[in-house]
């Protein structure tokens, strides 16, 4: 069984078809990349996904579970987390705090514990912070962590909200344009976290990306697609020399 199905799933923003009986599967433990001209329709894939949007027609299943069963707000229980195209985090909070603000979804104390600080709340509160602090040493955030979000660079920022997406410890992580706004260097090394996430961490990562070098140096399948549909789906290497994939790129470009 794949970690996530996508059959036959078509949405349309009134008379434009955004997807177009779409059907593609993820494998556990893989890197899957979806790329694509703008407006292919990539972001809609993750939005659907987030259950932001209700297909118009198919099926989407997560992890066993008919992913369109479940609310937005319980898609994150079942272990999909995001980053999103314009980082957002909370700018006037620190790193920690952004991170641990990610931990929500395991809290299993009720308010009135909270409120009364129980010793359940301070073992919750304890298994929080240790989960967190590994993710910021994991991810050499060590420097960063008592500093305000809005203080930071850039990509310092990207890498910080990778960091809250992996604190929900997700079993998908969907990444949205992990190197824009990235410098060459800073490319690279997201490269070798998501590398590292998806080795050390055993984490499925699903993600859109315009940087070729990024998606042939760290997927194992490609997803491409055009005008909703997909176009090719193989190997960076395969999906790169398809005539229909150099066809949507040349042709767009001209
Ligand atoms: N909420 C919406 N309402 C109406 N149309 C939308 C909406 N969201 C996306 N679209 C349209 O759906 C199509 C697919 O958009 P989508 O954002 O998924 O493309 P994309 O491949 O992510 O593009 P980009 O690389 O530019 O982010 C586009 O034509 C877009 O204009």
């Amino acid at each position: 069984m794949s970690l996530l199905e996508f059959e036959n799933v078509t949405l349309k923003f009134g008379g434009l078809t955004a997807v177009n009986d779409l059907s593609f599967e993820v494998e556990e433990g893989e890197v899957f990349a979806i790329v694509g001209p703008n407006g292919a329709g990539k972001s809609t894939v993750f939005n659907l996904i987030s259950r932001f949007y209700d297909p118009y027609a198919g099926r989407i299943r997560f992890d066993g579970h008919d992913l369109l069963q479940v609310k937005p707000s319980g898609v994150a229980a079942y272990g999909v987390a995001r980053t999103f195209q314009n980082i957002e985090l909370f700018d006037h909070a620190t790193v920690l705090d952004n991170l641990l603000v990610g931990r929500h979804r395991h809290r299993r104390t009720s308010l009135l514990s909270e409120l009364f600080f129980t010793p359940s709340v301070k073992k919750q509160e304890l298994q929080n912070r240790h989960v967190v602090e590994e993710i910021i040493d994991f991810l050499d955030l060590q420097p960063y962590r008592d500093k305000m979000i809005a203080g930071l660079p850039y990509g310092v920022r990207k890498v910080v909200e990778v960091a809250r997406a992996l604190a929900t410890e997700p079993k998908l992580l969907l990444l949205d344009e992990p190197a824009s706004g990235l410098s060459v260097e800073e490319t690279t090394d997201m490269r070798w976290w998501i590398d590292d996430i998806r080795r050390q961490m055993g984490i499925t990562v699903l993600m859109v990306e315009h940087d070729m070098g990024l998606v042939s140096g760290v997927s194992d399948r490609v997803l491409a697609m055009a005008d909703g549909a997909k176009l090719a789906l193989g190997t960076p290497a395969e999906v790169q020399s398809d005539p229909a994939v150099i066809e949507a790129y040349l042709g767009r470009a001209a």
